[in-house]
C-alpha cells in the first residue's frame, strides 16, 4: 500500500460512501466513517476532497468540520476554508421549483446555486419532470444545463462538472503531485472519472450496472467503506514503520 500514500482521494456522497435511502435527510452516516475519512485526511497530508451533488451547506451536516469539497456538483468548490461559487439560483429556477412542487410526489430540493427535482416516489413524472427542466434551461437567460442522477433531475450551471472541480484541486497543495483516485456511483460522476483517467489516476465505479469510462468497480458503499478503513489501517502501519 506504499504507493496509496501519494494518493490525492476525491469521494462522491449519495450512493458511494453512504447508502441510498428515500429522501436526501434520511441518509445515515455510519459511526465510524468520519473517524475514518479524517485519518486518512491526515495521512494524505490533506489530499482527500468529498465531491458531491449536494451543497456545501449539505455535505458540513453530514460530515461536519468544513474539509476540502466540491457542492453542488462543482458550482461550490472549497479548499482550506476559503469558498469560490458560481452565481446563484435566478427567478427562472425559483419559477421551476415552484411549478414542480404541485406535482404530487416530487420531493424539490432547492440550493442555493441549483435546483433537484426527485421524483422517486412517482416514477411516472419523470418525463414531465425532465421537460420542465429542459424549459427552464431554454428559457433563462443565464448558461444552465440539466442535469441526471439517481431518480433525480436536476439543473445547475452550465460549467458545473464534477470533473472540473477535481481538476482544480490537482492544480493546488497538497494534491498537486499526487495520484488521484475518484470513487462515485451515479452517471454524474462520469466527468470525475474521466478527468482522472486523463490525469493518469484511478477511478472506481460503485455498482456497475451502468455504462462508466471508470477503470475499475466496486461492489457497494458497505463495500467502499470496508475498503477505505482498509487503505486507512495500512497507511496507518506505514507512518508506524511496519511493512
Ligand atoms: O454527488 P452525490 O454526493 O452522489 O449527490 C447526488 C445527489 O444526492 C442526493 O440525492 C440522491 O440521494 C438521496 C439520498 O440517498 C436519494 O433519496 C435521491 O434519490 C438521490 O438522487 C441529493 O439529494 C442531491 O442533492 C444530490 O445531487
Amino acid at each position: 500500500m506504499a504507493e496509496a500514500k501519494n494518493w490525492a482521494l476525491f469521494l462522491d456522497i449519495d450512493g458511494t460512501l453512504l447508502d441510498l435511502a428515500a429522501k436526501p435527510d434520511l441518509v445515515v452516516v455510519p459511526a465510524e466513517l468520519p473517524g475514518v475519512l479524517a485519518a486518512l485526511t491526515a495521512h494524505l497530508g490533506g489530499a482527500l476532497a468529498l465531491i458531491s451533488g449536494r451543497t456545501l451547506s449539505d455535505i458540513d451536516w453530514l460530515f461536519p468540520g468544513g474539509g476540502d469539497a466540491a457542492g453542488s456538483h462543482g458550482a461550490e468548490w472549497r479548499r482550506a476554508g476559503m469558498v469560490k461559487a458560481s452565481a446563484a439560483v435566478g427567478p427562472e429556477l425559483h419559477a421551476l421549483a415552484a411549478g414542480a412542487e404541485t406535482l404530487p410526489g416530487i420531493l424539490v430540493e432547492r440550493k442555493p446555486l441549483a435546483v433537484a427535482l426527485h421524483y422517486r416516489d412517482a416514477p411516472q413524472l419523470a418525463a414531465q419532470v425532465r421537460g420542465l427542466a429542459h424549459n427552464a434551461v431554454a428559457a433563462a437567460p443565464v448558461a444552465l444545463r440539466v442535469l441526471e442522477g439517481k431518480s433525480v433531475i436536476e439543473v445547475v450551471p452550465a460549467n458545473a462538472d464534477k470533473g472540473a472541480a477535481i481538476s482544480r484541486f490537482m492544480t493546488c497543495p497538497p494534491f498537486a503531485g499526487r495520484c488521484p483516485v475518484f470513487i462515485g456511483d451515479d452517471v454524474t460522476d462520469e466527468s470525475g472519472f474521466s478527468a482522472v483517467n486523463r490525469l493518469g489516476g484511478r477511478s472506481i465505479h460503485v455498482g456497475g450496472n451502468i455504462d462508466s469510462v471508470a477503470s475499475r468497480k466496486i461492489a457497494s458503499p458497505t463495500a467502499v467503506r470496508r475498503w477505505l478503513a482498509g487503505v486507512e489501517r495500512k497507511l496507518r502501519g506505514h507512518a508506524h514503520g511496519q511493512s
